[in-house]
């Protein structure tokens, strides 16, 4: 089949970042994919040569048509009121995802009304990712456009989520298989980073946790490795690091890196201290020690979002209580990093989740459900 993503880049990397799974998850299924962004550039570090399909095609090399091979990368005008819809062939699914508005006439140009007797096109919003009770209710609801010009079309919910009644997280078939077989000395030592000794690893992807440093004098922590993610990470602790002093602790600038190499990461470190959306979900699967630092909302929206998220995970009393205190939830003490009971509670969701079918799997069956 062939589908249309669209992707609104709204901040940082996670919009991109999700949507650029979900069309890799897809092609590898063999899937058609056109991914339309109004900000590609990020593409160029977390999946080099993505951009090569629709902006250069001359310019791919075989390795890139080959890992790359079904998704094709197009520049979405999203903020030009004048752009013409594109003249190209009809998808069979349009995915607008996390809600983005898409102009009406484009749906119109890339979904015209089916043919009778023809498998019907579907127009899916991929929502975003909670653990809330909502997401259960709401998967796979259906809301009919009531008025304008696509009356009497037919949008349909896809949620993902951690339950079996939700559309599940992006998982590709072979993922468990290769976190088994990473060699993590070998990795490390490619890198560059330290590959020797019991010191604790500690991946930063954070946005600007007040209680950094504070966590860097976590006892269990004082000659950790922090293997920091550029920007905002990066940003962060270099404000934070003079709390470091004293400490045996060394701290080692990472370049952006591809997405499968920043699984790597997740898979090296013994704790993961991640955010947002899809680094939450690549360090559940990585099954090490994690804190998520969840994306603030400004009605505080996030704090029901992250209980959520505990209750789900099971987490024990102190990984609670971090996670609440490292989000600003409340005014208490850091309390001591757990990194065995911590990487204990990720690994028994982890097999939770490994029993539920992965959301592109649910993707596909849904879509077959619904032509
Ligand atoms: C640091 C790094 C990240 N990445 C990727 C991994 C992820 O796909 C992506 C980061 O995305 P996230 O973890 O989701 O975090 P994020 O905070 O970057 O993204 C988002 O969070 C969402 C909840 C919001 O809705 C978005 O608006 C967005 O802010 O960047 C790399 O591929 N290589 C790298 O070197």
């Amino acid at each position: 089949m062939n589908w249309d993503i669209f992707c609104h880049v709204i901040d940082n990397w996670g919009d991109l970042g999700v949507c650029w799974r979900l069309a890799s998850n897809l092609a590898a299924r063999g899937q058609r994919v056109r991914l339309w962004t109004d900000q590609p550039e990020p593409l160029d570090w977390m999946a080099p040569g993505a951009r090569c399909g629709a902006f250069a095609a001359a310019e791919a090399t075989a390795a890139d048509a080959g890992a790359l091979a079904g998704i094709e990368v197009r520049h979405w005008p999203r903020s030009d009121p004048a752009a013409p819809p594109p003249a190209l062939p009809a998808s069979d699914v349009l995915v607008v995802a996390f809600g983005c508005e898409l102009d009406p006439a484009w749906v119109a140009a890339l979904q015209p009304e089916s043919v009778p007797g023809a498998p019907t096109r579907l127009w899916l919003n991929l929502e975003y990712l909670s653990a809330e009770a909502y997401v259960e209710r709401c998967h796979r609801l259906a809301s009919p456009v009531m008025s304008g010009p696509l009356a009497g079309r037919t949008q349909w919910f896809f949620y993902p989520g951690f339950t079996p009644a939700t559309g599940g997280l992006l998982r590709e078939p072979g993922l468990m298989a290769q976190r088994t077989a990473f060699e993590r000395g070998a990795w490390l030592h490619e890198q560059g980073l330290p590959a020797e000794g019991d010191a604790p690893r500690v991946t930063l992807f954070c946005y600007e946790p007040a209680r950094l440093p504070e966590l860097l004098r976590d006892p269990a922590l004082d000659a950790a490795h922090w293997l920091v993610a550029p920007g905002r990470p990066a940003a962060a602790l270099e404000l934070a690091w003079p709390a470091a002093a004293g400490l045996q602790a060394q701290r080692h600038a990472l370049p952006h890196v591809a997405q499968p190499e920043f699984d790597r990461l997740l898979w090296a470190s013994d704790l993961n201290l991640v955010r947002g959306e899809d680094s939450l979900v690549r360090a559940l699967w990585a099954g090490q020690a994690l804190v998520w630092h969840i994306y603030p909302q400004h009605d505080d929206a996030h704090h029901l979002k992250l209980e959520a998220f505990l209750d789900w995970l099971e987490a024990p009393p102190s990984l609670r209580a971090f996670h609440r205190v490292w989000n600003g939830v409340i005014d208490a003490p850091l309390p001591p990093v757990d990194l065995v009971a911590w990487q204990a509670c990720v690994l028994a969701a982890r097999e939770r989740l490994l029993l539920q079918d992965d959301l592109v799997s649910q993707l596909l069956g849904f879509v077959a459900e619904k032509r």
